[in-house]
C-alpha cells in the first residue's frame, strides 16, 4: 500500500535468463505498452538484465523505464578478474544495482557486510542499491524470520543510505521461484518491522521503498502491493514476459 510521498517501483530481475533477441522483443513490448498508457504508470519500472545485455537495454528504453545491475564490486577498479565496478555500471546509464540477492548470498557466499561494501560503492557511483534480505523456510519454521531480516538488514546498510539511493526488497528464500508466497498477514509484519528499522537508522526512514519478491504473478500482485509498507515488487520469472511484468507493474500502485 502507498507510502506517503513514496512512488512505488516495479523491478524485473532477469537473473541469468535472456539473449540479444529477448532484451529486444521484451523491452519492444514494455515501450509500447509505456507508449499506450500515456508515457508512465503510477509505478517507476525498472528493469536488471544480465551484463552482457544491459548497454542494448539501455540503448532500447527511454527514461521512463530505468535499467540496473544485479551484482557489483566493492572497489572502484583493480584486479578483479569477472567483477564489474559500481561506476561502470553508472558510466554506461543503469540507475540501480541489486545487492546481495539471496542466490549471490548462496552461490558466491555473500555476507551482509560485503553487501554494506557493494551498497557503500553503489551509492558513490550515484546509483541506487536495492538491498535484499529474507529468511529461509527453516529459519521461518523456527520462529526467526523477524530477527534474520532484521540482522540482514542492520548489517547490510551502508553508512550515507537514504530514502533517494536505497532499496530494501524482502524475498523470503522459500518463495522465491516456488509459487509459494507468505501470508498478508506474514508480509506486513516483515515489512511493518522493516520500516521500523529503517526509521531508527536512518533520518528519512519512512521514506525508504520496500519491495516484496517471491512468486510475483499478475494474479497476487494486487494483493501483495495494498498490505501495508509494500511500495513495490521486485519480480523474478514473471519479469521476464512483457504481458505478466507489466500487469504487475500496473498493480504496483
Ligand atoms: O528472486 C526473485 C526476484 O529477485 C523472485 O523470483 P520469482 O519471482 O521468480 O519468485
Amino acid at each position: 500500500m502507498s507510502t506517503p510521498n513514496v512512488r512505488p517501483l516495479a523491478a524485473g530481475n532477469w537473473k541469468m535468463n535472456g539473449s540479444s533477441e529477448m532484451t529486444l522483443s521484451l523491452l519492444k513490448g514494455l515501450t509500447e505498452r509505456l507508449k499506450s498508457a500515456g508515457g508512465s504508470l503510477a509505478a517507476e519500472i525498472l528493469v536488471c538484465p544480465p551484463f552482457p545485455y544491459l548497454a542494448a537495454a539501455i540503448a532500447l528504453v527511454d527514461k521512463d523505464i530505468a535499467v540496473g545491475g544485479q551484482d557489483c564490486h566493492p572497489k572502484a577498479s583493480g584486479a578483479h578478474t569477472g567483477d564489474v565496478a559500481a561506476a561502470m555500471l553508472a558510466d554506461i546509464g543503469c540507475r540501480y544495482v541489486i545487492l546481495g540477492h539471496s542466490e549471490r548470498r548462496t552461490d558466491h557466499g555473500e555476507s551482509s557486510a560485503e553487501v554494506a561494501a557493494k551498497a557503500a560503492a553503489a551509492l558513490v557511483a550515484k546509483l541506487t542499491a536495492i538491498i535484499c534480505v529474507g529468511e529461509t523456510e527453516a529459519e521461518r519454521d523456527r520462529g526467526e524470520a523477524l530477527k534474520i531480516v532484521e540482522k540482514q538488514i542492520v548489517e547490510s546498510l551502508p553508512p550515507a543510505g537514504s530514502a533517494s539511493n536505497l532499496v530494501i526488497a524482502y524475498e523470503p528464500v522459500w518463495a522465491i521461484g516456488t509459487g509459494r508466497t507468505p501470508t498478508s498477514d506474514d508480509v506486513a509484519a516483515v515489512h511493518g518491522h522493516i520500516r521500523k528499522l529503517l526509521r531508527t537508522n536512518l533520518a528519512d526512514g519512512g521514506q525508504v521503498r520496500i519491495l516484496y519478491g517471491g512468486s510475483v504473478k499478475p494474479a497476487n500482485a494486487a494483493e501483495l502491493m495494498a498490505i501495508p509498507d509494500v511500495n513495490g515488487a521486485l519480480v523474478g520469472g514473471a519479469s521476464l514476459k512483457a504481458e505478466d511484468f507489466w500487469a504487475i507493474a500496473e498493480a504496483c500502485r
